[in-house]
């Protein structure tokens, strides 16, 4: 940014010939959401107004100033006939905060009854309806009078200060008597403001209150200095570097994130590190974006990289991603080192080098093959009991004789066995890899423990990174051969992910499959995705749910916020299956009829024919819809697929169906609590993060709906 002399403007004629520095132009990032929903011509001038903004060195500036504003420091700008621009302008420093694009009238109501102002613990700027909250002080004064006593009269002014609450904040919260007030006025106050009370009401002390804002900086907050407020705003505010920038940012506004970064997230990406490394945080925090950079990055300097995943669908969004981005950076040739791949399709690719195609054992199959290892062996185990064993414990640990059998750690797989049982498990096992063995069978992990042996033996490995996102849902087969792809070195390993969203696989610890990432592990906390109102109901899903992380501790999704705002998650119960897709027919309509796209709009469910039945609901009545199969993520319509098709996905506007207490948890899904405990609680842990996970993915709009009882995950958020 240049900086130089003064820009202001005063009284209500437009400034012209004054001699003024190059003004530099902050974009809050609530209008560029709004920006995409505009006409193209609008857009079309608005990129145009804009670009000359940054130019006006010589013509000056064209700001209107408004009568009658609660914060004189916001003008217009006019972008045509009918529509102006809202502006914030300085009183000192050049940069200009572009706040929103409306038509005339609306422009000039809107911007009389704001104001923008610093946190003063923060040191982030804050924007506020300021006639809204003052209108609303009269009835509040009014019940408070009759009350025994006010919600905060534990709390002095001094501490609300210090936790940034302002003056007409303190006015507001010095009136409430009821925590439900406080959860009420969520739209009204600047969000920090209102965490802080809600934190207080909710019982927390004013340094947890505190510590949980996570933003304390150390410098003096002057919040008269609009502009480093500006600058430490990057949540909230864009500041665009020139013109190209600007068009950048305008010809894709939903896909800020690959010009734009955090510094929380620029970091990961940026960082050198000596070994493996971890990036973990809530939904919508961008660990895909930093996953996608840091793949992008460390193949500018060098590579090869892989950049893998779970499922292929995953890796398909990825491979799209990492070429928007590549477009963005201008280069496109690093982008050319960096291998995109879910794991068990590399997996195969080494096979398949060494041994030519395998003969996959189908599930059908398997099922069979240990069923007639028990008739022959005569034991009273099940073949599914086995199955499990087989997997999480055998291939797991990679043991290899009844011995280590014997010794082996069986974390998670419930009730203890004893050594007569465990000898009878081992011989079944061995019977049926004997089995394997003969008829030259394969399953997807063993298929993936022999590359990983093949990679282990080469010393030129494959890639010089791997970069590893939906870390949370790999298995220790997977992660062998991951850990066998690349030698063990600086920046080795990055893995991102989110332990509360493990849908899959029983959760191991990277410490057990050689993957050490102890003291390089970092958070991210700022979620870009969805409504403060969406991620704060959809966390309380998950609260007072013990979830291990991938290093083994107890993960926590605390701090983990939104500063975007919106309306409250609709969550409905209906008498009949009927109903339901009757009101899911209702509330996409609506949904379209205000403007969202089909496409725009996703519909979830737990099993498959539910989704089957939402599609041809939404059909009949005119709607189109066309059900999330592999490789359909992208097209027309409303998307509609079960919740472990969800899963990377985002919508604006998102229904989830069929959440009642017959449905999820999927009853089907459930290891019998009689037959091993542990795993029992392991699956309704993950049926719940699957809930979890379809509701985070929606951007401004979710409904959760059921027929007959609620599933007991949303029951407990009813009360
Ligand atoms: N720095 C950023 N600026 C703007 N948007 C961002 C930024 N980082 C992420 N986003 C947006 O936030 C949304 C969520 O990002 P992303 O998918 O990377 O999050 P995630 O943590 O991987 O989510 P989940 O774990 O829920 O799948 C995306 O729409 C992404 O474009």
């Amino acid at each position: 940014m240049i900086s130089g002399t003064r820009n202001r403007d005063a009284g209500s004629a437009p400034d012209h010939g004054r001699p003024i520095a190059v003004p530099q132009l902050a974009i809050h990032k609530d209008f560029l959401t709004e920006f995409a929903a505009l006409d193209k011509p609008v857009r079309e001038r608005v990129a145009e107004v804009f670009t000359k903004f940054e130019q006006a060195t010589h013509t000056g500036l064209h700001l209107e100033k408004i009568t009658g504003a609660r914060d004189d420091r916001f003008r217009t700008i006019r972008i045509d006939q009918f529509w102006r621009g809202v502006v914030l302008a300085p009183e000192s420093g050049d940069t200009f905060l572009l706040l929103r694009v409306l038509p005339h009238d609306k422009a000039y109501e809107w911007a009389k009854t704001r104001r923008v102002s610093v946190n003063t613990a923060t040191g982030r700027i804050e924007l506020r309806d300021v006639a809204a909250m003052d209108s609303a002080l009269p009835q509040l004064e009014k019940m408070a009078a009759k009350a025994p006593e006010r919600l905060f009269a534990g709390v002095s002014d001094a501490v609300l200060r210090k936790l940034g609450v302002d003056e007409q904040t303190l006015g507001f919260a010095r009136t409430l008597t009821e925590p439900f007030q406080v959860e009420a006025a969520q739209s009204l106050l600047p969000p920090v403001q209102w965490e802080v009370l809600y934190g207080l009401a909710a019982g927390m002390s004013p340094e947890q209150v505190w510590e949980e804002l996570g933003a304390q900086i150390t410098e003096e907050v002057d919040p008269e200095d609009l502009e480093a407020a500006l600058r430490r705003s990057p949540e909230r505010v864009l500041l665009v570097e020139g013109p190209a920038e600007l068009m950048a940012v305008l010809a894709s506004p939903f896909d800020l994130w690959r010009i734009y970064l955090h510094p929380a997230q620029r970091s990961a990406v940026e960082a050198s590190y000596r070994g493996p490394a971890r990036v973990s945080g809530g939904p919508g925090t961008g660990k895909t974006v930093v996953a996608l950079h840091r793949a992008h990055r460390l193949a500018r300097s060098g590579g090869p990289v892989l950049l893998t995943t779970f499922t292929s669908t995953l890796a398909e969004a990825l491979e799209a991603n990492l070429a928007l981005l590549a477009e963005s950076s201008g280069d496109a040739e690093a982008a050319g080192r960096v291998r995109v791949e879910h794991v068990d399709r590399l997996a195969h690719r080494v096979f398949r080098e060494a041994h030519g195609r395998p003969n996959l054992l189908v599930q059908a199959r398997e099922r069979e093959l240990w069923q007639r290892v028990v008739d022959r062996l005569g034991v009273d185990l099940s073949p599914a009991f086995l199955a499990e064993e087989w997997r999480q414990v055998v291939l797991a640990r990679q043991v290899g004789s009844a011995a280590e059998y014997l010794q082996a750690k069986r974390t998670g797989r419930g009730r203890a066995l004893a050594p007569t049982k465990k000898a009878q498990v081992w011989q079944a096992v061995w019977e049926f890899q004997k089995e394997l063995s003969a008829q030259g069978l394969w399953t997807h992990e063993t298929v993936c423990e022999e590359a990983a042996r093949l990679l282990a033996d080469r010393d030129d490995k494959p890639f010089a990174h791997v970069v590893v996102d939906e870390a949370q849902d790999l298995s220790a087969h997977q992660w062998r051969l991951l850990r066998a792809a690349v030698a063990e070195g600086p920046d080795d390993m990055f893995v991102v992910g989110d332990a509360h969203q493990r849908i899959y696989g029983p959760g191991i610890t990277l410490g057990e499959v050689g993957v050490n990432v102890r003291g390089r592990s970092s958070k991210l906390s700022v979620n870009y995705r969805t409504t403060g109102e969406i991620l704060g109901w959809s966390l309380g899903l998950m609260r007072g749910q013990a979830v291990s992380d991938l290093e083994g501790e107890l993960d926590s999704l605390a701090g983990c916020r939104s500063e975007m705002r919106g309306a409250e998650p609709s969550v409905k119960g209906f008498a009949t299956w009927d109903a339901e897709l009757a009101y899911l027919r209702e509330t996409v309509g609506a949904w379209i009829d205000a403007g969202v796209l089909p496409s725009e709009i996703g519909v979830s469910a737990r099993s498959n024919r539910a989704v089957e039945q939402a599609v041809l609901a939404l059909e009949e009545a005119g709607i189109p819809a066309r059900a999330l199969a592999r490789g359909t993520a992208e097209g027309g319509g409303v998307a509609v697929g079960t919740m472990h098709r969800m899963k990377g996905l985002e919508f604006r506007c998102l229904a989830v169906v069929g959440a009642g207490s017959g449905q999820l948890p999927e009853p089907r899904g459930l290891t019998p609590e009689e037959e091993d405990p542990g795993a029992h609680s392991r699956d309704l842990l993950r049926e719940r993060s699957l809930l979890f996970v379809a509701c985070t993915r929606a951007r401004e709009q979710l409904s959760v709906s059921w027929h007959q009882e609620p599933s007991p995950f949303i029951e407990a958020l009813l009360s």
